[in-house]
């Protein structure tokens, strides 16, 4: 049980370091609130919300793999290197792929009704 406690612990500063030290991180959580907003405010489906809460959790979690991995290449080296920067080009791929992945599927789920609505 005190293990359990220890490593919620540890995962708490985690969420806590991204929460200070990315603004990005601070920025998709306020776009997430307001697509919630907006999904309550549309009376999206279950599924719909299934989907929507799934692809915002990806992006989130993808920016604190990002951050964990430029914390470790930062921490093996503070020099140039054409793979330090390989690294941390490939994680911030992932993290754009995700976002576009969730603006797509958030289209898909929300330019429907909005259109209804504007008929
Ligand atoms: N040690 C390095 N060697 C080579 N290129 C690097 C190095 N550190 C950073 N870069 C380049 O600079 C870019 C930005 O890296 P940085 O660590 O500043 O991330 P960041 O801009 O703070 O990203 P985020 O906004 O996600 O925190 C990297 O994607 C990489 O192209």
């Amino acid at each position: 049980m005190r293990k359990f406690k220890e490593s919620y612990r540890y995962a708490h500063t985690g969420i806590r370091i991204v929460f200070k030290t990315q603004r990005n991180f601070t920025i998709q959580l306020a776009i997430m609130g307001m697509a919630f907003l907006l999904a309550a405010f549309l009376g999206i489906s279950r599924q719909e919300w299934m989907v929507l809460v799934l692809v915002s959790a990806n992006v989130l979690v993808l920016e604190m793999i990002n951050t964990a991995l430029e914390t470790a290449v930062d921490l093996v080296t503070q020099e140039y290197h054409d793979l330090a920067e390989r690294a941390k080009d490939v994680a911030a791929g992932a993290v754009l792929l995700m976002a576009l992945v969730s603006v797509v599927l958030g289209a898909m789920i929300f330019l429907p009704k909005i259109l209804e609505i504007l008929k």
